[in-house]
């Protein structure tokens, strides 16, 4: 009767996964960090940022969009109008178009270290297709002139 509440378990499992997920994606892109700035602060490493609130919370953001895209996989187009104006908002914070790749190295990233051995080529492969989809949107709202190439 003294076994631990599950609903603690999982949050940190999750919490976990986030935070591989963030650290991989400043080891591959330490320019990221600097994008991310809450109430003009500007955070002095990636600790820093990791453990700030607002950083968990745009995490959180991904996933819920990751996992929006998921469950409209077979209507894609119907997300389209969101995901072109979620680029466009990126944008405007500063991302370039190929920073959108090395979020997606990171989720491949963390996929790989939480599914071990599950995390077979389909699976990565079907990732990769789906990651690629939402990036694919998302670029719709980009203004090419803007970004210079
Ligand atoms: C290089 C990678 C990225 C950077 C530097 C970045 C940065 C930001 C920043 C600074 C904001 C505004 C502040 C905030 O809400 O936290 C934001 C908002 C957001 N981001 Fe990202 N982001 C990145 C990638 C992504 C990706 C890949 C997704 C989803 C697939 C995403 C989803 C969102 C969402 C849903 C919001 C909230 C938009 C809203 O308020 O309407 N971000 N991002």
């Amino acid at each position: 009767s003294h076994l631990p509440d599950p609903c603690l378990l999982h949050q940190s499992v999750k919490r976990l996964a986030f935070l591989s997920l963030c650290c991989r994606l400043f080891e591959l892109d330490p320019g990221l960090l600097p994008l991310f700035q809450y109430n003009c602060r500007q955070f002095s490493n990636a600790q820093e940022c990791l453990s700030s609130p607002e950083f968990l919370d745009h995490i959180r953001k991904v996933m819920l969009v990751i996992d929006a895209a998921v469950t409209h996989l077979e209507n894609l187009p119907s997300l389209e109008e969101y995901l072109s104006n979620l680029g466009k908002k990126h944008q405007g914070v500063g991302v370039k178009l190929d920073s959108f790749s090395v979020v997606g190295e990171s989720l491949l990233f963390m996929l790989e270290k939480c599914l071990g051995t599950a995390f077979s080529p389909d699976v990565r492969e079907a990732w990769t297709r789906l990651y690629g989809a939402v990036v694919k949107a998302m670029s719709r709202g980009w203004d090419v002139r803007k970004e210079g190439k």
